[in-house]
């Protein structure tokens, strides 16, 4: 049988693909490589390890961070300060940029954004959780870096991709030019090509959203959970709810077998709970890449300006023709106002709004 090729190959062999292709992209990737199976050795053997439970220390955003949230952040911040092509790391569990002081002596161009440890209520009952980032350009190559160049639009981001620790681990990430998935072979330690140039199937039957908020749901979001409850054979319908509450392992799911994601603001959370540098950018990228669909319920996240490190937004994401179904309910009923490439597209029956 073949070997597959490693993620170091296939970055090497793609490497044509990358603007700027002097190799700096690619040995930012195989850094971030590198920090996924270091943390990936600490969550397989999490109950062994004195690495589950609280660091009795809180965040910016004012959650309790986990022992593995710390550790999976120190990770990545070292990998990318000992690989040398990124000058600033912006991270969840830092309130402030940080500067690395990289052995390229500040030449580096390349500014990364990260989750460190996504899906952090999941770490002590064993359900996956993931890491995500986010990678830019220094806007003024000349010029030190500084907030500015981490606070760019989405759509300047020259890759992302996340980490799942799931029953096997995985890295899926893209440069622009489609999405590509490896998966960690722990026998050779080398992530191995195992899903290229994935696509998220234009239509889905899953909705994931964490229907304990129901009652802070905008009306749009609860009509569109109720059409997606109600039988009808000829759109397939009733939808399967599925949440696992990581948002990597509830898109990963959604990325191979169609579905949406939907996390949209409530009570608690006014501008939504995800926040948009280092969670919905970069997820965005990659569904959009894979032929999916990324917006606020209105708005394509790629185009959301950022004008805070920690700022947050409502995400509806993941299958084209699900997010455009969940969007129209989001503007008022009376109005339809963008067609789904669906041929059969049922007439809305107006009885259907019974609130
Ligand atoms: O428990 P909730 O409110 O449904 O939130 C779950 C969401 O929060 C997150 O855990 C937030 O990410 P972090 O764990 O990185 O803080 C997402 O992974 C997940 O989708
Ligand atoms: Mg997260
Ligand atoms: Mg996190």
């Amino acid at each position: 049988m073949n070997q597959a090729k490693t993620l170091g190959q296939f970055i090497i062999e793609k490497q044509a693909d990358l603007p700027y292709a002097k190799g700096e992209l690619s040995r930012l990737l195989r850094d971030i490589g590198i920090a996924a199976k270091i943390v990936n050795r600490e969550v397989n053997k999490a109950g062994l390890m004195d690495i589950l439970g609280h660091a009795n220390a809180v965040n910016i955003q004012g959650e309790e961070q986990q022992k593995l949230d710390v550790f999976a952040n120190e990770q990545f911040i070292s990998a990318l300060t000992s690989g040398g092509e990124c000058c600033i790391v912006a991270s969840e569990e830092n309130e402030d940029i940080i500067y690395l002081n990289s052995p390229s002596g500040g030449n580096a161009k390349y500014i990364v954004a990260i989750d460190p440890l996504d899906g952090s209520s999941n770490i002590d009952v064993n359900v996956a959780v993931g890491s995500i980032f986010s990678i830019y350009r220094k806007i003024d190559i000349n010029a030190p870096a500084g907030l500015a160049d981490v606070c760019q639009k989405g759509s300047a981001q020259v890759a992302a991709g996340y980490v799942i620790y799931g029953s096997s681990t995985m890295l899926v990430y893209t440069t622009g030019k489609g999405v590509n998935g490896v998966t960690l072979d722990p026998s050779i330690g080398e992530f191995c090509l195992s899903h290229p140039n994935m696509q998220i199937p234009v239509e889905g039957r899953i909705y994931s959203i964490n229907e304990g908020n129901y009652v802070h749901f905008p009306q749009g979001v609860k009509r569109f959970i109720k059409y997606c409850q109600e039988e009808d054979t000829a759109s397939d319908r009733p939808y399967i709810s599925r949440y696992i509450g990581s948002m990597v392992a509830d898109l990963h799911r959604n990325l191979i077998k169609g579905g949406i994601f939907i996390y949209p603001v409530t009570a608690n959370a006014p501008s939504g709970k995800l926040r948009l540098v280092y969670e919905c950018n970069p997820m965005a990228f990659i569904i959009e890449q894979a032929g999916g669909r990324a917006t606020d319920g209105k708005q394509r996240i790629l185009d959301i300006e950022v004008s805070q490190l920690h700022q947050r937004s409502p995400i509806f994401i993941g299958s084209k023709n699900m997010v455009i179904t969940a969007e129209n309910f989001m503007q008022s009923e009376n109005e339809l106002v963008k067609e789904v490439s669906i041929p059969e597209q049922p007439v809305l029956d107006y009885t259907y709004f019974p609130d």
